[in-house]
This record gives structure tokens, sequence and C-alpha cells, in this order.
């Protein structure tokens, strides 16, 4: 585990202080165009900036290590909160690996953040940040076009992808596991460097309905809520079964299409079954519709799934913390697979890639506990050595009905949605 120290200019106990605004322009509009952090849907939610502090952790206990440090972090610290709802006050931005016991999750307590929750915005300093003169400062000049955007095959040219998910159908069919999610990655590369903050806009504006968010480098837009935490009220949005989107009445057909496949709904069950399977444990009480909802988005269309439940009081589950939480559910069977070990196995067979820190829980928490986490999709980890590059990811469930032609054509419409907020 590496921690950076909570920074203070004058070495007495760090301030982090929180101040209403009356007017505040759209949250992605004030990003600066480094180290950019956001989770922002319809224009509510934060964006932060700067580094206060900082975790990077790995291993078995990664997240009750981080849960530890947070802690810590703000046991020591002197908070002015006058507004005192989810997100104000001290906040930690995070993304946390696919595998934590393997990957690296990062934790970030920006500088400055600005929140807006139900129409109330404002603006919190950590860490001898200066509130003065904070929003007029952050805009930064206009980037370079990206010009020529050149792709290139991740670790898996997209024939040999289909390879691997006939191989797993084959593995399905002879009855090891049920489902299996596989992913690739695409690289991009373009003739100027990468803006964070023009990718997040472009990124808000065509997917309303999603989570745009930003941690250490990975960008995003997910429609799939892993858990958020409110009080004592937990809620998931569980996304599997996909369909491509058409035009006109064709789009209508699909759309019927996919909510009476039956190997979609299976696929979906199978999501929904883990997330519940996990999270009843903490719940005194939890609500699942009997039925998924259509999510349409303007590449894809999904069958969805809100799950509500209320967080038990006292017994052993009693003061589970957010993070614990998060570790629970985490990978739920749409994003890993069904059972969890065997479909974990084979994913680190078959794909061919390092996940990092994509199809992992992203999102912040703050020091009552309460927070959102998402699941890193439709993203792009954007490198460290050359700003003009990325590496974009997708995924699918696969399931004994699985044609991999069909499952390349549905990554190719998931990257779609990061390749429009590029080329736009
Ligand atoms: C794995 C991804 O998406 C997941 C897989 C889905 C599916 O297989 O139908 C749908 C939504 C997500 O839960 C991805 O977008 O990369």
């Amino acid at each position: 585990m590496t921690a950076a120290a909570v920074t203070s200019r004058d070495a007495v106990t760090p301030v982090v202080s929180t101040t209403p605004l009356d007017d505040v322009p759209a949250l992605l509009d004030l990003l600066p165009a480094a180290a950019a952090l956001s989770w922002v849907r319809r224009g509510e939610g934060l964006v932060g900036w700067g580094e206060a502090a900082r975790l990077e952790v790995s291993g078995p206990t990664a997240l009750a290590e981080a849960a530890a440090w947070w802690e810590e972090f703000n046991a020591g610290l002197d908070v002015d909160d006058p507004i005192g709802v989810p997100g104000s006050g001290p906040v930690a931005f995070a993304s946390i690996a696919f595998d934590p016991a393997a990957g690296t999750s990062v934790f970030v307590v920006p500088e400055v953040v600005v929140g807006r929750r139900d129409g109330v915005a404002w603006l919190t300093t950590a860490g001898g940040g200066d509130p003065v003169d904070v929003l007029t400062s952050a805009p930064a000049a206009l980037p370079a076009p990206l010009g020529r955007l050149r792709y290139a095959d991740g670790a898996l040219d997209p024939a040999s992808w289909c390879a691997t998910v006939a191989a797993a159908v084959a593995r399905i069919t002879a009855g090891d596991l049920e489902k299996v999610v596989l992913a690739r990655d695409l690289l991009v590369t373009a003739d100027a460097p990468l803006d964070p903050r023009s990718l997040l806009v472009r990124l808000a504006a065509r997917f309303p309905d999603c989570w745009t968010f930003a941690v250490d480098g990975l960008l995003g837009a997910t429609p799939e809520l892993l858990l958020r935490r409110t009080g004592r009220t937990l809620s998931s949005r569980v996304l599997a079964g996909t369909a491509p989107r058409g035009a006109g009445a064709d789009d209508d057909r699909l759309a019927a299409a996919l909510l009476g496949s039956a190997k979609d709904r299976g696929e979906h069950a199978l999501a929904v079954d883990s997330l519940v399977r996990a999270l009843e444990p903490y719940c005194s009480g939890l609500t699942v519709p009997e039925e998924p909802a259509l999510l349409t988005l303007a590449n894809v269309r999904h069958l969805a799934t809100d799950v509500t439940g209320v967080q038990a009081r006292g017994g052993a589950h009693g003061r589970v913390g957010l993070l614990e939480l998060v570790g629970a559910v985490h990978p739920t069977a749409a994003v890993c697979g069904t059972p969890t070990a065997e479909a974990a196995t084979l994913i680190g067979e078959l794909e061919g890639m390092d996940r990092g820190r994509y199809a992992g829980p992203v999102g912040w928490l703050d020091a009552r506990g309460d927070g959102e986490f998402g699941l890193a999709l439709r993203c792009a980890q954007l490198s460290d050595d050359d700003p003009a590059t990325a590496r974009l990811f997708a995924g699918c469930g696969i399931v004994a009905g699985s044609d991999p032609a069909a499952e390349l054509a549905e990554t190719q419409a998931k990257f779609a949605a990061f390749q429009a907020a590029l080329e736009s």
C-alpha cells in the first residue's frame, strides 16, 4: 500500500471546508485539463481536481486497508460542512481494480470538489486548497484538435476473440459454468493529446442516463450502478442482456426481441441473482422487480433491474461500511460470470489481457459513509506515457446460446460509446 500523506500548508490539523455556492457553471466545464475527477449524471454529482491525499492499494485485503485509510484520514481532519448532504465535506474518488487482490486500486482526495445535488451546489477544499478564485482559475484553454485517430487491436484481434468466445461457449455447454463475461481492448492513438475534459463533456451530452466518470486517467460513461448508499438506503442498477439500436420500426422490433429473448433474460437473471445473493445478508429488506425494464442508450439497449434495499442495523452486519459492501457485491455476474470463481478463472485463461480497473467499481465516498459506485464500463484508460493514446475496453456476457459474431458486434457497439466522444 502506498499512501501520500495529507498535505497541509502549515502542518496544523488539515482543514476541509465546504461552502454553499449560489451560481455554478456546468460541473464538467469547471474541470482543468489534467487530473480530472468526475462522477456526474444529468448535471448533478461531483467533480474534483488536485490531490490532498492519495492511496494506491493492492492485495487480498485492499478494500479493508482502503476503508481503514479513509477512516484514519477523516479522524485527523478539522471539518467545516454546513451543508451536510451526501458528497459534501471530505470526499474520496475511487477506482477499484477489477480484481482488487491483483490489480491496483486508486483513491484520491481532491484539493477542490464542486458538487451539486437536488439543485443545491457547494465547493469543498481540502488539505490547504485555497477556496479563493478556485472557480475562476479552473478553466483551461481549448484543446488542440485530435487529428487523425489510428486504431490497433489490443490483446486479441477480432478473429481470435471470436475463437475465445466459441471456446467459452464450449466450456459452458460442457457444464463447467453457466456464464462468463469476456472483454477485449482496442488501442487508439491521436495526433494530439487527448483532453479528458472535452471527452467527458461529450460523453455526458450523448449519454445523459449514464454516470460520466474520471479517476486517475480512467474515463467513461457507465450505465451500470453497482451500489449507492444514502444513509441506510442501498440501491443498484443491474444490467445484462444487450441489443443493438436500429432505425425506425426496426428499433422497436429489436427492443421487443430483447425483452422476449430467453437467452438475454437468462443472462440477466444470473446478474440480478448474484447481486441479490451478495447484498441480502446486509439488508433488513430488499426490493427486486420481477421483470427487467429496458434501458435505451444512444448506442445499445440493455435489460435493466433497479434493486433497492435497507441496510440492517445492529448484528454482525450492522456497522458495515460502503467499501466493505462494494467488496461483497463485486464482481457480479454482469462483469464476471456464474459461478464467480469458475468465471474469474476462465477470464484469466481466455482474455489474454489485464483488465486493470476496467469493469471494477468506480465512484466516490464521503466521511458519513454515503457514496456511489458504478462499474467502470464504456471507458478508456488514458496512457501515462503518451497523452495521445488510450486503451478502450468492451465486454459481453457469454452463455450457452451466444454467437461469437453477434458478441463481437456487441463489443463494437459498446466501443462506439467512447469512440463517438473521440471522433466528434
Ligand atoms: C461488460 C460490459 O457490459 C456488461 C455486459 C452486458 C451484457 O453482456 O449484456 C451489459 C451490461 C454490462 O453489465 C461492457 O460494457 O464492457
